[in-house]
């Protein structure tokens, strides 16, 4: 019971790995290392004890993944790898659709040419668009608003018509709301030289000197202090839905064979509310300054967590405390990254 995960060299998918190792599952790595290195994999090894099987591949390569599920005998799938800059989506639009549309649809038809019908997908909240109601259920309606988004919804729905067409496959649509944080341990995280326009990522950059201030992309929506309000979840939670996820895939009905739910905490903190518990976290003030809106950023946008309860058992643990306390200790270990990493310095 080999599971691919594919991009698990990558900053959810690190964490996601370790988690399955430890939970006693084997697995196999398969990613370009386009955007991580081989690092992180080392130390994933490293704390779970045992080193973690890695394939250099692209998942846009259907006869090399393919004989990699039929070489490691795998009998399931998580897919994370992918682009996930939502404006750079913006401007490259070919390949986020290349490596999210045709790198999905390659993955899934070497899973099929190889008869391996279970696969977990990374989403995301971007899906919905303008949130019209809040907390934001799975039948909210899906009018993504950028090509990053528009490529997630695409492959959703070659997932479902995949699940329709034929009952053996299971799939596990998973929408992440705003992943934050890093392993307890500082040893893997999200690569802090890494270019990003992610709220984090840059409280780390300011807190830790690596930026003069952090620019508060406005303060007159309308939310509590006017500042947009997201639903932060700690990636250690996160990885724990996957889990949760893989193991009702076993549980589903032939009927009811894929299923979306949100991943999120179900609450939502607003930028100023960020800055202030970054400063806590790392004991250092974040100069800001409020500047206009950021185009395409919505007021306000957090889960229903209903259905991950009710379908995965699982609900988040962690806090705003421990998603800025162990993002800090993360960077302030690693302030180049991982070493290997394009980024890394
Ligand atoms: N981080 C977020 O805020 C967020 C939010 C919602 C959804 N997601 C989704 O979750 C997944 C993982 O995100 P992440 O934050 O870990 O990103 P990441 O960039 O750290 O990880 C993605 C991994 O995929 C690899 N990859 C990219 N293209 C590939 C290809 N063609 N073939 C093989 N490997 C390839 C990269 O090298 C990287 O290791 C992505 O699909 C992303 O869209 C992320
Ligand atoms: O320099 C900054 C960066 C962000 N923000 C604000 O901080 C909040 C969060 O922004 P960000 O961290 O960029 O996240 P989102 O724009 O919500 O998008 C994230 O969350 C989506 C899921 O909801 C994912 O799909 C995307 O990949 C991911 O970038 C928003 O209100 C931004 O306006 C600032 O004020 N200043």
């Amino acid at each position: 019971m080999t599971i691919l995960v594919t991009g698990g060299a990558g900053y959810i998918g690190s964490h996601c790995s370790l988690t399955f190792l430890e939970a006693g599952h084997d697995i196999v790595v398969l990613d370009n290392l386009e955007n991580s290195s081989t690092e992180s994999l080392a130390r994933v090894g490293a704390l779970a004890g045992r080193s973690v099987t890695f394939e250099k591949a692209d998942v846009r390569d259907t006869d090399r993944v393919e004989r990699i599920l039929r070489t490691y005998n795998c009998t399931a799938v998580i897919h994370f790898a992918g682009l996930k800059v939502m404006g750079d989506s913006l401007n490259h639009p070919l390949a986020y659709y290349d490596t999210n549309v045709a790198g999905s649809l390659s993955l899934l038809s070497a899973m099929s040419r190889s008869g391996i019908r279970e696969i977990i997908f990374s989403s995301t909240a971007a899906v919905y668009g303008e949130p019209r109601q809040l907390p934001v259920p799975e039948a909210h309606p899906r009018q993504p608003e950028n090509p990053y988004g528009r490529s997630k919804l695409i492959v959703e729905e070659i997932i479902r018509d995949l699940c329709q067409s034929d009952s053996s496959w299971r799939a596990g649509i998973l929408r992440y709301f705003n992943p934050v944080g890093a392993h307890a341990s500082g040893l893997i995280g999200e690569n802090p030289l890494t270019p990003t326009n992610n709220l984090m990522p840059l409280l780390s950059a300011v807190a830790g000197g690596r930026a003069e201030k952090l620019k508060v992309f406005g303060n007159d929506y309308d939310t509590p202090d006017g500042t947009g309000v997201r639903d932060y979840i700690h990636v250690v939670d996160l990885v724990e839905g996957h889990l949760r996820a893989y193991e009702a895939l076993f549980g589903l009905e032939h009927s009811d064979n894929c299923f979306a739910v949100n991943l999120g905490t179900g609450t939502g903190y607003s930028v100023l509310q960020m800055v202030k518990a970054f400063e806590r976290a790392s004991n250092k003030q974040i100069p800001y300054e409020i500047v206009g809106r950021r185009l395409g950023d919505v007021a306000a946008c957090y889960a229903d967590t209903v259905a991950a309860e009710q379908t995965l058992g699982w609900k988040a643990r962690f806090g705003l405390e421990d998603m800025c306390a162990d993002t800090w200790n993360w960077v302030c270990k690693n302030p180049r990254g991982y070493g290997g990493h394009k980024n890394a310095s």
